[in-house]
């Protein structure tokens, strides 16, 4: 007993000692950010202003208050290690709390670091004056990997919607890598090639600004020109063709008439698996040689990339997918820059390459400026953001305080990157293996050379990345099911900068998963690759702190995410079991101890809102992403964390689960639009639900011991109000609702029973 309370006294010295050495840290980041703001504010290049920068107004209040909430966190792990040594609560209740209250405070530390120095940027494109011969070359990367649950037609209007940027045309190249090895992605992309010679020359002529076919076809506000008319017959056309291609599952002849590239889909033979296949590289478009009908458009480049898998060697799934691209472009055009796009992320402004190119040819940020990051933004996400799955805070909020420090996290799309930045750091070069992928060659044979087409399918074999730099120094990096955030995080620690580019008119635009299980099932994917990055070589919290200081700090808030499960079981079960046996862990309303609590929780609470409304949500949006929050905590954080563990003990493997960006299901559609729960028989929900059921309990229990003896349990009981309040759909899809989208009758019985099960070891831990 004693010596336990040793090692927790020594754990509190240690936080204090933490919490010191985070001050210190952001004094000396102060220091060296106050000598670079002013040099930073405004750029110009030959005297026209290209982008400007300024620090947000909240930043000086929000330095203070984080001195307040962090002596307001001292005097509470003050307050746990006193009552440790002295009272008589149950010790595993104050451990527990202790325990909790440590992740908090630490991820509160995290964010804090956020909230350091958040800035806004704004560039001026229509300054940027390079004539286009200057402008250098783009390759465009777009990633799928499934023609069912990522329909080909949406990756065609992907393809087309950037293959249209305001840029010219002979300067891009479009790669496609397939990961489902599909003849039907392929089939889209060759429909897509032959529509974009009339979709090109009409943006460009009439300079539309939604240059998605589907957006600009399917809108209801402009008048339709003949030519207009024509084409959205054209594209109606394609479409169906797609259509009924994907959904009889086979290319039929009959499609391909005149079609020379009819000899490409006997490449898919018997044996042809997605797991197991040959390369496939296909020049679906090429600059050199192709030009609209009426000889006045050149148009891009569009390539094919199945890359070669085989079941015995491993393919890492998006990452390698990524790096297959690197080094066919590299071998093909090898483009400076460098846009990677997820399959369902059309363009949605033309004008964005410039924009990105008004930082990345900046020549004073230029060196050392890895990639410049735009936020994602998605379609249909209902009024109030119920799932909280635009994750407002993942990709704006927080980019904004990250931008103050070395720029923004890199999220997997909308990003454009100097090739450069693959192949380590500013100033140490780490050259490839073949000096074809040296990143400054220039590339002039021209793409459909024979010896260009042997090496592109070389690379782009399964096993030319044995012993190679590739995933580990070179390219984007194994090792974690979000290869977005690994990658974008050793970047900066090789001292890589970047830049947060937020435009009004959303840059991009994609699909959010929009029921519920996908969105848990999606958040638990990521929880389990962050925990990938926290326990490997190079986790933020020891190789991050010291390469990058207030930087790595920031980026321990996303790998320690799974962490945030352990306050959220604590505070959502422990005070409130320990009410209903009338065993009180928090002080009474009459203690001075009392109005720490309530400080803390508002003032973080408060801060969470603030921070996104002045980034412009809403406060419904606000209530909801904190509903989410917990519900998380109670679903993609706890499963997440039980696999991480099962896979470090080897007992089992977890694979890319793909979001599905598809719905047929009309009423769930509708429930969404109507803003209702949509639930069903996932047991990812069951901690939740019986979280909901033991807070009313302890809510009514509360309420009755309230009025019948009057001082009560007032923090337990406001915390079980608030839960309560939080669980209202939760309890709704347990009793009144009768749609596909309630709780299961399984779910609800499981959570009586473990609510039971839960009241009986609070007998035998807390009477
Ligand atoms: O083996 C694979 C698996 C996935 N993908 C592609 O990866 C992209 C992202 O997949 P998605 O199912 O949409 O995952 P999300 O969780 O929605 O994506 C977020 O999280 C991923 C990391 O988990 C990042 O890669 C994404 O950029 C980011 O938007 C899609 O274009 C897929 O086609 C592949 O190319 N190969
Ligand atoms: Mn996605």
């Amino acid at each position: 007993m004693s010596t336990l309370k040793k090692k927790l006294v020594y754990k509190y010295i240690k936080i204090l000692c933490s919490n010191l050495l985070i001050f210190v840290l952001i004094q000396k980041e102060k220091k060296k950010k106050s000598n670079t703001m002013e040099r930073q504010r405004k750029h110009s290049v030959g005297g026209t202003t290209l982008h400007t920068c300024h620090p947000c107004r909240r930043t000086i209040p929000y330095r203070i208050y984080a001195l307040v909430h962090t002596c307001g966190i001292i005097a509470l792990m003050y307050h746990h290690v006193h009552s440790l040594l002295t009272s008589n609560t149950p010790l595993i209740i104050t451990c527990l709390l202790l325990l909790s209250d440590i992740v908090l405070a630490f991820m509160w530390a995290t964010a804090a670091s956020l909230r350091f120095n958040p800035i806004h940027r704004t560039e001026y494109p229509e300054n940027y004056t390079t004539e286009p011969e200057d402008l250098p070359k783009l390759d465009v990367f777009i990633c799928t990997a499934d023609p069912y649950k990522e329909p080909p037609i949406m990756v065609v209007n992907t393809a087309l919607s950037v293959m249209a940027y305001d840029y010219p045309s002979d300067k891009i190249s479009v790669y496609v890598s397939d990961d489902g090895g599909s003849s039907l992605t392929l089939f889209a992309l060759m429909e897509a090639a032959k529509f974009s010679k009339h979709w090109l020359p009409f943006c460009k002529h009439n300079n539309i600004q939604d240059r998605s076919p589907e957006l600009y076809f399917s809108s209801k506000s402009h008048s339709w020109s003949d030519e207009a008319e024509n084409l959205k017959l054209m594209y109606q056309d394609m479409k169906s063709r797609v259509e009924h291609v994907v959904e009889s599952g086979i290319v039929e002849t009959t499609f391909l008439t005149g079609n020379h590239f009819c000899g490409v889909f006997d490449l898919w033979t018997k044996t042809f698996t997605r797991h197991d296949h040959p390369t496939i590289i296909q020049v679906l478009q090429n600059s050199e040689t192709d030009m609209d009908d009426t000889k006045k458009y050149i148009m891009p480049n569009l390539i094919y990339v199945s890359r070669e898998k085989s079941k015995v060697s491993s393919h890492h799934f998006k990452a390698g997918a990524l790096n297959t691209l690197l080094r066919v472009s590299g071998v093909m055009t090898n483009a400076p820059i460098i846009l990677t796009q997820d399959c369902d992320m059309y363009s949605n402004d033309p004008t964005t390459p410039v924009r990105a190119l008004c930082y990345l040819t900046d020549p004073e940020i230029k060196t050392g400026l890895g990639f410049v990051q735009f936020p994602q933004k998605f379609q249909g996400v209902s009024k109030n953001d119920i799932y909280a799955c635009a994750f407002k805070r993942l990709f704006e909020i927080n980019a904004v305080g990250f931008d103050g420090l070395m720029g923004p996290n890199y999220v997997g799309t909308g990003c454009f990157f100097h090739r450069r930045a693959f192949y380590g750091g500013p100033s140490i070069l780490i050259l490839p293996e073949i000096d074809e992928l040296k990143p400054d060659r220039i590339a002039n044979k021209p793409i459909k050379a024979q010896d260009v087409l042997a090496l592109a399918h070389r690379v782009a074999g399964c096993v030319y990345e044995q012993n190679t730099n590739w995933g580990s120094k070179i390219g984007f990096r194994y090792g974690s099911l979000v290869e977005d955030y690994y990658t974008g995080y050793r970047l900066h620690g090789e001292g890589w900068r970047s830049v947060f580019c937020n435009p009004k008119r959303a840059a991009f635009r994609g699909d959010a998963p929009k029921s519920l299980i996908d969105v848990v099932s999606q958040q638990k994917r990521w929880a389990i690759g962050l925990f990938e990055v926290a326990f490997s070589r190079y986790s933020p919290i020891t190789y991050g702190v010291k390469s990058m200081g207030l930087m790595g700090l920031a980026y321990c808030q996303y790998a320690f995410w799974g962490f945030w499960s352990l306050p959220i079981l604590v505070y959502g079960f422990l005070p409130q079991l320990a009410l209903l046996y009338g065993v009180s862990v928090f002080p009474k309303s009459s203690d001075p101890w009392f109005w720490l609590y309530i400080v803390l929780f508002l003032g973080a609470y408060a801060q969470d809102l603030l921070d996104f409304v002045l980034e412009g949500g809403t406060y419904g949006g606000w209530w909801n992403d904190q509903r989410m929050w917990s519900i998380r905590g109670f679903s993609s954080h706890v499963f997440g964390s039980i696999e991480f563990a099962l896979k470090a003990l080897n007992l089992s493997t977890h694979g890319f689960t793909l979001t599905s960006k598809t719905n047929d299901d009309e009423e769930q559609s509708k429930r969404y639009e109507k803003e209702i729960f949509d639930f069903g028989s996932s047991s990812m929900f069951l901690p939740m639900t019986t979280a909901a059921i033991v807070n009313l309990l302890a809510f009514v229990w509360g309420l009755y011991g309230l009025l019948a003896w009057g001082e009560g349990f007032v923090l337990e009981l406001m915390l079980a109000s608030f839960a309560v309040v939080n669980c209202l759909p939760i309890y709704e899809a347990m009793m009144l609702r009768n749609d596909d989208g309630k709780l299961s009758k399984r779910i609800c019985f499981l959570a009586g029973i473990f609510t039971f099960v839960l009241i009986v070891l609070g007998y035998l831990f807390l009477k």
